[in-house]
């Protein structure tokens, strides 16, 4: 619990001063003003967030969280359970989505065992198993409330110590087989619409598959109870590990002021949390991809973001992520880099 209360201590705003400076700076370039729309966003997002208006990000790391899920016992995912630490080798041996999109972006993938069933031997893993699984939630409560605060500060210290490594951007990713069942039961604790709307096909669930998953949220809620004023109680009763570690590694990022781009419906569901527990953390996060996961949608409008790409993926493992720290890198350069009226000779706005 101290990790988590030094984190939360540490999360302040936006800084006004630079996001002023950085809106005039902006205002300045050869172009109409507000024409990049969002890249002008982003610059003077990161402007308040690093206290800068032109912060340098050379160094940018993804956070591949993985956990596995008790409730993939109810039939829920279209992949065995297996395919989680298979996956983790794959990251590992950079074989996977993350791996190309990553060399493509110049990121680096850290990737975190916070809570497999499996015991994963690879000099590049952390481990830092909270649980070697969650159970089965809707039979109980997935983890008990220390397992997920344990999960949570799993994320913050894995946040500060790729932040002390040089981390000047972080971008937030998961694995876990079973994981968008317990992101639907957390979305549906704070939405205020039928479960229906809020559970998808995850891996690519048949219809068959897809009831089970939305009867298997309904009943983790029935059973458990999460109370909605109590993010680590709807953590701990009806969420995963790897979505706290998710949660923290956000609050570790915001405590820093290191902005952290949100992937997609499983890293939202860790965002939600984050922006449970303290809703600071949402001015330190940058949107990415919207997923095809019904729910994330919602998701984001609860968080109050506006996702960046409309890419129709629904992979996870951080790709829309790092996909968008290009977007975050081209708002730097375009701030930085660009002419104003004076320098170039161009005449103003009438
Ligand atoms: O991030 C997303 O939007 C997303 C949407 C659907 C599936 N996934 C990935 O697929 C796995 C979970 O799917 P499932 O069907 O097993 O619940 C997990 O490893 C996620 O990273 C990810
Ligand atoms: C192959 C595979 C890769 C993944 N990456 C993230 N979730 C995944 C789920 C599966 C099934």
């Amino acid at each position: 619990m101290e990790i988590l209360k030094k984190a939360m201590e540490g999360i302040g705003v936006l800084d006004e001063v630079s996001m002023k400076r950085a809106q005039e700076r902006l205002d300045s370039l050869t172009k109409p003003r507000g024409s990049l729309g969002v890249l002008e966003e982003l610059a003077v997002k990161v402007a308040g967030i690093k206290k800068d208006v032109f912060p340098r990000i050379n160094n940018k790391v993804v956070v591949v969280m993985a956990g596995d899920h008790g409730v993939v016992e109810e039939g829920v995912s279209a992949f065995p359970q297996e395919v989680t630490p298979q996956m983790i080798l794959n990251f590992l041996s950079g074989g996977a989505a993350i791996n190309v999109l990553s060399r493509h972006e110049g990121a680096k993938i850290v990737c975190v065992d916070v809570g497999t069933a499996a015991d994963i031997n690879h000099p590049a893993l952390l481990v830092k198993k909270v649980k070697k699984g969650t159970d089965n939630m809707t039979k109980g409560p997935a983890m008990s409330r220390e397992e997920a605060i344990k999960a949570i500060e799993v994320g913050i210290e894995t946040a500060w110590e790729v932040i002390d490594k040089g981390a000047e951007l972080i971008a937030t990713g998961d694995m876990g087989i079973g994981n968008t069942t317990p992101s639907s039961a957390i979305l549906a604790v704070y939405a205020d619409e039928p479960i229906e709307n809020l559970v998808g096909r995850g891996t690519g669930v048949d219809d068959e598959r897809l009831l089970k998953k939305i009867n298997a949220v309904k009943k983790a809620i029935k059973v458990n109870k999460p109370d909605p004023g109590d993010p680590v109680d709807v953590l701990s009763k009806v969420g995963g590990l790897e979505i706290g570690a998710i949660a923290g590694c956000i609050i570790g990022a915001a405590s820093r002021r290191v902005p952290v781009i949100i992937d997609g419906f499983i890293s939202t569901a860790g965002a939600l949390i984050a922006s449970k527990i303290e809703p600071k953390t949402v001015y330190f996060m940058i949107p990415s991809h919207v997923s095809q996961e019904p729910g994330h949608k919602v998701m984001l409008k609860l968080l109050g973001l506006e996702p960046m790409l409309h890419m129709n993926m629904r992979l996870g493992e951080g790709t829309g992520a790092v996909l968008a720290m290009n977007l975050v890198d081209a708002a730097l350069k375009i701030i930085k880099e660009m002419a104003t009226f004076e320098e170039a000779g161009v005449s103003k706005e009438l």
